[in-house]
């Protein structure tokens, strides 16, 4: 079978939720009080909007095969993303074959080493890879999982991040994982609220469910310990996710030699490409790894980085980043359970998360995805035409 060739590759921004999904609107769980690294600065405390986590907003990457396929991503990057992938990896993309995407990622890498290696050049570099992805399972229609190696198991499971584990419990899911939203600079009292909330969590949600802590890189080694010890002790922890900044390679291996043994200690969702992920694993920084494939690397750097933790007996729960993590988890053995994050307001419902951009977009019944449910080709979900795409920049 002669495999077309790509003959566009197109950038576009998109804004208001979807796959830059903090970008939500007033009164939204997902951005209240959550402590950062920022929220030392008070007039920072109160919204991560504030400061500006939601300035990238989502960018959407098109490519055209010659034989009219069209495979699409969405991930963070916006304009940004635009800019990048219209004025520098246009020229790795076009003209090669659907077929040719490890060759397309390590051109994408090396042309883009002097201003790239993690953050936005990486994050656009991951919307490529998608949508190659995407159109090559579309070109030969199979899912993408299926050019994987497919499932290894009849269906997913997954806990849910919100600000209501107990709903999480009710909806079927395996464990809720709580923002954090008290940090070292409120003090003590801080450190009461954060107990307070997770043992009532406990309370409503009994002893054997999950409840993890999601600290988004905002705490010192000490405060961090210190909650993760009374958490763990009095409450049940299962993990403290990304306590501190993830450069801190340092802190968190000292972070996971204090804690008590069986708490885990689990970052990586703002690290990329295999050599970051060989860092946290040669220096014992954590025990379950959570890259983003739309961050890291896209899917052919998280297969990479999937392979070397497996060598290092570790996990890989990918932050959720819908679809693209759904084909990648059900078909590794060391990927056990998935991340789902619950995008309604409230943290009450069970929406597609990157709504409103995906039609198609398959949701967890019961906490739980079939493997069926992936079975469409690609990544099985369609751009919504009703959005407002917006191409800032053309090569
Ligand atoms: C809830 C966290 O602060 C963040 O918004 C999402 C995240 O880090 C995760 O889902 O993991
Ligand atoms: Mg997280």
């Amino acid at each position: 079978m002669d495999m077309p060739t790509i003959q566009h590759i197109r950038a576009f921004t998109l804004r208001g939720a979807g796959a830059d999904y903090h970008d939500q609107g007033s009164g939204h769980w997902i951005d209240d009080h959550i402590w950062t690294p920022m929220a030392k600065y008070p007039e920072y405390r109160q919204s991560r909007q504030s400061f500006g986590i939601n300035v990238l907003g989502t960018l959407l990457v098109e490519v055209e095969a010659s034989d009219g396929t069209v495979g699409f991503a969405v991930t963070t990057g916006g304009e940004l993303g635009c800019w990048i992938v219209e004025k520098h990896l246009a020229r790795f993309v076009e003209g090669q074959k659907v077929t040719d995407i490890e060759k397309i990622w390590d051109q994408m890498y090396n042309a883009t080493l002097y201003y790239g290696r993690k953050g936005i050049v990486l994050n656009t570099i991951s919307g490529v890879d998608l949508a190659l992805w995407d159109l090559l399972a579309k070109v030969r229609g199979e899912p993408v999982h299926a050019l994987l190696g497919g499932p290894v198991r009849d269906e997913l499971q997954f806990y849910m991040t919100g600000a209501r584990p107990d709903l999480a419990k009710a909806q079927g899911f395996i464990g809720g994982k709580l923002p954090l939203h008290h940090g070292p600079a409120e003090g003590p009292e801080g450190m009461r609220k954060n107990l307070e909330l997770l043992a009532a969590m406990r309370r409503q949600c009994g002893d054997d469910f999950w409840l993890m802590y999601d600290c988004w890189m905002g705490l010192d080694l000490d405060y961090a310990t210190r909650l993760a010890t009374t958490a763990y002790n009095e409450f049940g922890l299962k993990w403290i996710e990304e306590a501190l900044p993830p450069d801190d390679y340092w802190g968190y291996a000292d972070l996971r030699r204090k804690v008590p043994p069986g708490l885990l200690v689990t970052t990586g969702e703002h690290e990329a490409t295999r050599w970051g992920f060989r860092l946290l694993l040669e220096m014992g920084c954590c025990d379950i790894l959570q890259p983003d494939v739309g961050w890291c690397g896209g899917l052919t750097e998280l297969l990479k980085i999937s392979a070397l933790a497996d060598a290092h007996g570790k996990l890989v729960v990918p932050h959720g980043s819908s679809v693209y993590s759904y084909h990648f988890v059900i078909t590794r053995h060391n990927s056990p359970f998935a991340e789902f994050l619950n995008m309604s307001p409230g943290a009450d419902q069970v929406v597609p998360m990157f709504h409103p951009q995906l039609l198609d977009e398959p949701v967890p019944v019961n906490g739980r995805l079939k493997a069926s449910a992936l079975d469409k080709p690609g990544f099985g979900v369609r751009l919504n035409p009703d959005l407002a795409l917006h191409r800032p920049h053309t090569h």
